[in-house]
């Protein structure tokens, strides 16, 4: 076999999360620094990213498998209060590499048993714990096609991944411009 042809495998692939800062920490500018901090230096790419007000519906729909918990309601006022900041994110294994670096989900937990995770850290309560991450493909899967309804995923895989995989991409710093991973020029 040619040898410098990539040997692209199924686990070789970049995986995709759908990643959120929340309404009460968007509020807080070193929160939102830390926690891109943490995505640029855990080498996820940024795919995608975006600002948006989550309305009540969407807000509903993005968490409907909660509607009948106690803290819904509470959920729902939080996710609609004000500006999320959204992402796409690519890694190795991403999606349970954000969760990682998330922590658990209940803050009082967190503090205690994972201090240094963006929920030790930042989180204030249970349902105001800074960060949201896919917990799995089909879960992905949703949440891209209620944020990001114009973000076509086999189209990234066919057309853009192995320019990230094989790091053909910068990250726009130009604070006017979304911050996130562009392809280079001569792949554009
Ligand atoms: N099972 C159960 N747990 C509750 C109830 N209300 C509150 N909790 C739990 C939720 C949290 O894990 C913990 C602390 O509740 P808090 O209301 O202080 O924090 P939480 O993040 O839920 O609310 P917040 O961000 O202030 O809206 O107590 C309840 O009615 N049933
Ligand atoms: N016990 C709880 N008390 C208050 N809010 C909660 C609780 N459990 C979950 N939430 C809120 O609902 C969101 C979705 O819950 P879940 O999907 O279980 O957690 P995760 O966001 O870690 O995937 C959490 O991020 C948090 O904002
Ligand atoms: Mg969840």
């Amino acid at each position: 076999m040619d040898s410098r042809v990539p040997i692209i495998t199924a686990s070789s692939c970049l995986e995709l999360t759908l990643a959120m800062i929340k309404p009460h920490a968007t509020k807080v500018p070193y929160i939102v620094k830390g926690v891109q901090n943490i995505i640029i230096s855990n080498d996820f790419y940024i795919v995608r990213s975006k600002q948006m007000t989550i309305s009540p519906d969407l807000a509903e729909a993005f968490y409907k498998e909660h509607k009948d918990k106690f803290f819904y309601n509470r959920l729902i006022t939080l996710m609609s209060s004000g500006i999320s900041h959204v992402y796409i994110l690519a890694r190795q294994n991403a999606i349970k590499k954000w969760r990682e670096i998330m922590g658990p989900t209940k803050v009082f937990k967190a503090k205690i048993s994972h201090p240094h995770s963006i929920r030790g850290q930042f989180g204030l309560t249970d349902t105001r714990n800074v960060t949201h991450g896919s917990d799995s493909v089909e879960s992905f899967k949703k949440e891209v096609s209620l944020l990001f309804p114009e973000f076509n995923v086999n189209k990234w895989y066919e057309t853009e991944e192995i320019h990230f995989r094989s790091n053909n991409e910068y990250f726009e710093s130009n604070p006017r411009a979304r911050k996130q991973h562009r392809l280079a020029p001569f792949l554009q």
